[in-house]
Order: structure tokens, then sequence, then C-alpha cells
């Protein structure tokens, strides 16, 4: 058992961690290049500073979680700095860190990659949730020479964290975070990058279908271009596949806007419906079958309180909150809080709500 994790990094991944591990009872000691950013983890309860550790207080496991490009290198010095324990990384592309493990020459079975599938698009420790990785994926990434110990004192802190465990080799991996999460975060950043110039008028008319596309274009670009550039080539590959998307319907919109239609609707109509089974498959919770939970839309007012006081008489009356959205109201009192629930609780928490005075909106 693990019990004194090293945090090398207390960013928004490492402090995260942090809160998590130390709520769960493990001792957590943390280092950062950048004291204040330190010193904020220590102030948010992700644990100690190693700086006041006394001599000889070595971790177990040691956790990186420093930006992507200097990952390798963090990783290559901590197998140095501590001979006996299993270090891990939790950065989001793995081959590139695998290579610089092997090519140190350094005993390699005490390294094994891993990668949450959680974050946020906000840096920092003032970002950090304890909840962060609760019922998301966390990928183990074991390699020809990893050790089970090594394997399994990081599948510790993943499930402890309330993760639900993956394993994967380095380039499969890289692979799969393409479409999954480097090529979204492209997608997002180029729908936003097209609002730049928008005249005001148009952007006012934001609704939740932009917002949903683009909140992750809200990402730290230096974060993100490190990301990019350590997985370019299969992000290249996917994007190739989008590109090619992309100029059908490109093509489709033309024919039809010149009025020579033929096929155009067919083209388009098929792409939005395998876009409807794509995104069937993305998974629910721990990675369970995607759940089609039913959504009571109900009417806020726009004063401090509201949504807390929905909040609650939901709580009051036992319906468990599986997801929520708020829209704001273009210039209005109010906004419409999206709640999705299970199906069954849809209908008692919409009398609920009624009877206590809450107005459902269509
Ligand atoms: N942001 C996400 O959504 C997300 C999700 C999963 C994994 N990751 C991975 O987690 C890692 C950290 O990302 P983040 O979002 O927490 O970034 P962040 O910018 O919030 O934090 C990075 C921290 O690393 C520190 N740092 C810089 N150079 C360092 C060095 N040489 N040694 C040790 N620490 C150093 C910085 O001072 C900062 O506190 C990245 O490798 C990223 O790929 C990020
Ligand atoms: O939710 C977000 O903000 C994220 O972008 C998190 C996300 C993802 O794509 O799911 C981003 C990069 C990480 O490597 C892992 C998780």
């Amino acid at each position: 058992m693990t019990s004194h994790v090293r945090i090398v990094g207390t960013g928004l991944i490492g402090a995260s961690l942090g809160m998590a591990l130390t709520a769960a009872g493990f001792r957590v000691s943390l280092d950062d290049p950048s004291p204040t950013a330190c010193r904020l983890a220590r102030d948010l309860g992700a644990g100690m500073l190693a700086t006041q550790l006394a001599p000889g207080d070595d971790p177990q496991l040691v956790v990186v979680a420093a930006p992507p490009d200097v990952v390798g290198a963090v990783v290559v010095d901590s197998l140095r700095r501590w001979p006996t324990a299993v270090v891990t990384d939790v950065a989001s592309v793995k081959q590139t860190i695998l290579d610089s493990v092997l090519a140190s020459g350094l005993d390699a079975a005490r390294y094994v990659g891993s990668h949450p599938m959680a974050g946020r698009e906000r840096s920092g420790a003032a970002a950090a949730r304890r909840d962060l990785f609760d019922g998301r994926a966390w990928v183990i990434v074991p390699h020809a020479q990893s050790s089970e110990e090594a394997v399994r004192a990081v599948r510790e802190i993943a499930v402890v964290v309330g993760s639900a465990v993956r394993v994967m080799p380095a380039r499969e991996h890289d692979e799969a975070v393409a479409a999954v999460s480097h090529v979204p975060q492209v997608a997002a950043s180029v729908v936003a990058a097209c609002l730049r110039d928008l005249p005001e008028p148009a952007v006012g008319l934001a609704g939740q279908g932009l917002r949903d596309v683009t909140r992750i274009a809200a990402s730290d670009s230096r974060l993100w271009t490190q990301i990019l550039a350590g997985n370019a080539a299969a992000v290249r590959e996917v994007l190739v596949n989008v590109r090619a998307q992309l100029d059908e319907v490109v093509d489709a919109l033309a024919s039809l806007s010149a009025g020579e239609a033929e096929g155009a609707l067919g083209t388009l109509s098929r792409l939005l419906e395998a876009g409807n089974l794509g995104q069937a498959r993305i998974p629910g919770k721990h990675g369970a079958a995607p759940t089609a939970y039913a959504v009571v839309s109900v009417l806020v007012p726009d004063v401090p309180g509201s949504l807390a006081r929905l909040l609650t008489d939901m709580g009051d009356a036992g319906i468990n909150l599986e997801d929520m959205h708020l829209e704001h109201g273009l210039g209005q009192p109010f906004g419409v809080a999206y709640i999705s629930v299970v199906p069954a609780s849809a209908e008692p928490l919409a009398e609920t709500l009624t009877g206590l005075g809450w107005r459902l909106h269509d």
C-alpha cells in the first residue's frame, strides 16, 4: 500500500489529485518550480509542502503533473532522485514520455504512464476540484518493462479518486485520445475562432448549442500547443478525415446554393445521422453505456439564491441530479435550468417542483 505520494507540478491536475488523495487519507507532499503554485495547492488542501518534510521522508509513489513538454525530463529526474519509488505521470500524450524513460537507461520497471480523462478548460491550482476524477476514465499505460507493483500503485490511486481504470499501450492510447480529446479541442477552437470578428449583434444571439460546442475553446493555448505537437501524427490523421467530411458538406452546400441540388440533401442528412450515431456511443459515468436521461426544464428567477433553492427542493424530494446546465435568458429576468434525471424521476420531479411554485419550461 502506498502511503506517501509526491506530486510534482501542482496546477489544475496536480492540485486536484492532491486534494482527492488527501481526503482519502494519503500523505501527499507537493513540489512545483513555482513556490506560489505550490503554496496555493497546499492552502487548498492538496497536501503539505515537500520543502517541510524531514530528511529521508521519501514518497513511495511520485506523480508528475507538469506541462507535457517537460514531463519526460521530470519523470527521468524523479526515477533518479527516488531510486525505490514508483513514478507515474498524468500527461495527455504517452509515447514520447515512455521513449524518454527508455532512452535514459534507468530502471524502467518503476515507471508506468497514466492519464486521467478528466480536466477543465482552466489551468492552475485555483481551478482544482477534489471530485475532478470521480466517475471518469483513468488510463494506465504499462509497457514491456513495467513491474506489476508499479501498475498496482497507479491503479490504487486512480480507484481511490473514483476513476474507472482502463489499461492500454501508449501508441493505442495516443491514437484514441487524438480522436476523443485532441481533435475535439481543435474543432472547438476553430469554431470559436470564427466568432472573433463576428459583429456584436450576431455574437449576442449565442445560445446553448454554441456554448456546448466551444466550452473547451477557453483552454490554455500553451498547454494545448504542447499536447497537439506531442501527438502530431495521430491528430493529423483524424483531422484529414474531418477535412474530407467538411469538404463534402461544403460541396453539398455549394450545389444547393447554385440550385443544382441533386444528392446534396442526402449528403447533409447522412452526415447529420452519422453524427447522431457517433454521439450516442459516448459513454456515461464510470464508462457505463450511455444513459438517456430525461430533462426537466425549470425557469429560475435571476435573483441570488434561486438556483440553490431549486437544488435544495430537489434534494428534499429525494431526487438525484445527474447533470444540469443553465441557460441565461437574453436580457430576461430569469434563466432556464435544464435538469437531467433518470427517466423514472422526471414526472415526480416535475410534480414536486410545480407543487412548490416553480414554473416549468416546455
Ligand atoms: N488540463 C487538463 O484538462 C488535463 C487533463 C488531464 C491531464 N492533463 C495533463 O496534466 C498535466 C498538467 O496539466 P494542468 O492542466 O494541471 O496544467 P497547469 O498549468 O494547471 O499546471 C502545471 C503545473 O506544472 C508546473 N511546472 C512547470 N514546469 C515544471 C517542471 N519543470 N517541473 C514540475 N512542475 C512544473 C507549473 O508551475 C504548474 O503549476 C499536463 O501534462 C497535461 O497534459 C491535463
Ligand atoms: O473537460 C475538459 O475540459 C477537458 O478537455 C478534459 C480532457 C478531455 O479531452 O476530456 C482534456 C485533456 C486531457 O488530457 C484529458 C481530459
